[in-house]
């Protein structure tokens, strides 16, 4: 097994927030997505990862190697991109990439002029002049041209058109074709991660409920429909999380086969989607 990257007990305390032992693995060859709610550490946990802010315990390894401890040579093969990179407004594209390059000992000037083609970006605007999803691409390119083997994105996605946002993921999947890299992404668009993502990992108010292949996940867990009068105080507590109306509920599940033989034909089981599992499980406030 070819790990990229290995989380161990990581743990980081805010006044008021705390991320509890953090655990999961990517391996080479797949795209992570990292979902859970506002505040539940997605972005502690990727400042912790890029050594942004500091842990207070565990470990952090890049393709076997401590983050800090090799921190030169872990950035060199992380491509870290998010909107808000530390650009310098007033300079062109090029400029910045002139700043940029010489940071990077696999920098590669025909990838990135490749990139910035097929990105259709303009080299000579000025920063302040890209949109948000241009500078998204613009940092894509960055971490393209220098040979980053683990994409690390902090919400690719958010606040892009749906246009630029499904051509952002297809590139990432098409990169993923060529190279043997590893993306791990954070996202409140579930939706994406159905379309690319092969691991999903869930953070919940600082604890991963799960790290899990998407398939599996979609396997585990079920959507269960049937009529109120089936709802008392036992069957209640089978479920995760029960969303009720005046006609009826829908629950969700991790143990459908038993839900089938509690309510036999009573119900109709469906196949969740991901917004469904993390809005009923954080609704319950379960930790599983
Ligand atoms: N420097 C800081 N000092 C104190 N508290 C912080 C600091 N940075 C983050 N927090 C708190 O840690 C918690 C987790 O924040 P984080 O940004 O990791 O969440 P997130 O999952 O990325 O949320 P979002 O989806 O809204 O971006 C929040 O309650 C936040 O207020």
């Amino acid at each position: 097994m070819d790990n990229i990257m290995e989380i161990k007990n990581l743990c980081k305390s805010y006044r008021e927030f705390k991320l509890k032992n953090v655990n999961f693995t990517l391996e080479k060859g797949y795209i992570m997505g990292f979902i859970g709610p506002n505040g539940a550490g997605k972005s502690t946990t990727i400042k912790l990862i890029m050594n942004l802010v500091k842990k207070d315990a565990g470990e952090i390894k890049i393709f076997g190697m401590d983050n800090l401890k090799y921190e030169k040579q872990v950035k060199e093969k992380i491509g870290f991109v998010y909107d808000e990179n530390y650009y310098y407004e007033e300079l062109t594209v090029n400029e910045m990439k002139r700043i940029i390059a010489p940071f990077y000992k696999n920098w590669d000037n025909k990838t990135f002029e490749r990139y910035m083609n097929l990105f259709d970006l303009n080299p000579k605007k000025k920063i302040k002049e890209l949109s948000k999803g241009m500078k998204m691409k613009f940092s894509l390119a960055v971490a393209l041209s220098h040979k980053a083997e683990l994409i690390i994105m902090d919400e690719p996605t958010s606040g892009l058109d749906p246009v630029f946002r499904s051509e952002i993921l297809e590139i990432l999947q098409s990169v993923m074709q060529d190279e043997k890299m590893g993306v791990f992404f954070s996202t409140h668009i579930t939706t994406d991660l159905e379309k690319i993502a092969d691991y999903i990992t869930f953070i919940n108010n600082g604890e991963i409920i799960f790290s899990k292949p998407k398939d599996e996940i979609i396997e585990t867990y079920a959507i269960v429909k049937g009529g109120r009068e089936l709802l008392d105080r036992d069957t209640r507590k089978e479920f995760l999380g029960i969303r009720e109306n005046s006609y009826g509920f829908e629950a969700l599940t991790d143990k459908p086969e038993k839900m089938k033989k509690i309510f036999r034909d009573n119900i109709l089981i469906e196949k969740p989607t991901l917004e469904e599992i993390m809005i009923y499980t954080v609704r319950s406030g379960v930790n599983a």
